[in-house]
């Protein structure tokens, strides 16, 4: 699967933003055309985001345009512009059922019919913000071959709660866990949600850790100094990289002696390990970085 850790949201009316932002160095950008973009600036934010997905900088870069609801009076020309200016992956804004998403399915594939884009090219990612979508979860994760995941949209799901977040993130527990079960039973990604204390590094970090901890792929972003904290985040440490070569040489050695199951160390290595292992290796080829004190207590 295509490494995403870090999806950056940049408001789509925000002219400066729009036009900077494919100099931070996240996997993917989130144009948002929706709650970020105030009712009157709905067109010009269409148009601005439109004009910078055709521009060379963000042609090289996976590009994400989260659309207005379909059923708004929005959604619709959304698409078909954002089509059109060649976006990647369309977010989904407030999921709830596996009908929302083939309904969007169905919409994408006219529109690529009409504009000659080859079908099936356009993904969607679909983000869950409701009890009634976190209950769908495995539905919604199955609904259409163009979802290449699902995604935590924890501000508006905590309203729908009718409670706020917590530093622990206690209240998010169940839908994080219904999001990655989900999607990892359908073979697709898993996203956190927005971490919206831009000045708060270290909040950033102890839920960016969760979230890992949790098998999440990766997060949704609000501000660019989040990205490099994200990534140093996920990046495998020297040690562990160090230990899975060990596991891997380990293997080969048991493979030629006809063993199925070997030893490192005391600790058992068998087929499930090894998979990690070679995991971890891949992951490291994105950035390795030095392990903290006390990290491995
Ligand atoms: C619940 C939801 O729906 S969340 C999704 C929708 N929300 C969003 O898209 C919000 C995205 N984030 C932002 O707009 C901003 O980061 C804010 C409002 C949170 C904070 O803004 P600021 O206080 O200006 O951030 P900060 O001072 O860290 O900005 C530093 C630089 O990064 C830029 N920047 C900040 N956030 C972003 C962003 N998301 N995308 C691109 N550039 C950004 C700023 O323009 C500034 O650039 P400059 O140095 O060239 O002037
Ligand atoms: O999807 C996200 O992470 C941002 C969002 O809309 C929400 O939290 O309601
Ligand atoms: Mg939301």
């Amino acid at each position: 699967m295509k490494l995403r850790r870090s999806l950056l949201f940049v408001p789509g009316a925000n002219a400066a933003m729009v036009s900077n932002s494919f100099i931070y160095p996240a996997d993917a950008i989130i144009f948002d055309l929706e709650d970020a973009v105030a009712l009157q600036e709905k067109d010009s934010a269409r148009l601005l985001v439109a004009h910078a997905l055709q521009h060379p900088f963000y042609r090289e870069r996976e590009s994400i345009v989260r659309v207005n609801p379909l059923d708004s009076e929005f959604g619709m020309a959304d698409l078909h512009t954002i089509i059109r200016a060649g976006v990647d992956i369309i977010r989904m804004p407030k999921t709830e059922t596996a009908r929302d998403v083939i309904d969007m399915d169905n919409a994408i594939s006219e529109i690529e019919l009409a504009c000659g884009r080859s079908p099936g090219t356009t993904a969607i990612l679909a983000a869950i913000e409701s009890p009634l979508g976190i209950t769908q979860a495995n539905q919604i994760a199955t609904a259409s071959k163009r979802l290449m995941g699902i995604a935590l949209g924890a501000e508006d799901y905590v309203r729908n709660l009718k409670t706020e977040r917590s530093p622990q993130g206690t209240e998010l527990l169940f839908a994080r866990c219904s999001i990655l079960q989900a999607a990892r039973a359908a073979g697709i990604q898993a996203f956190d949600t927005v971490y919206s204390d831009s000045e708060n590094d270290a909040g950033f970090l102890r839920e960016a850790a969760l979230i890992k901890q949790l098998g999440f792929d990766g997060k949704s972003l609000i501000n660019p100094r989040q990205i490099e904290l994200l990534h140093n985040l996920f990046a495998p440490t020297e040690q562990q990289v160090e230990q899975a070569r060990r596991i891997i040489e380990a293997a080969q050695e048991a493979e030629q002696c006809g063993l199925g199951i070997v030893s490192l160390n005391g600790k058992m290595i068998d087929a499930p390990v090894i998979e990690r292992a070679k995991m971890l290796l891949e992951r490291a080829k994105s950035g390795i970085r030095e392990e903290q004190e006390g990290e491995n207590l």
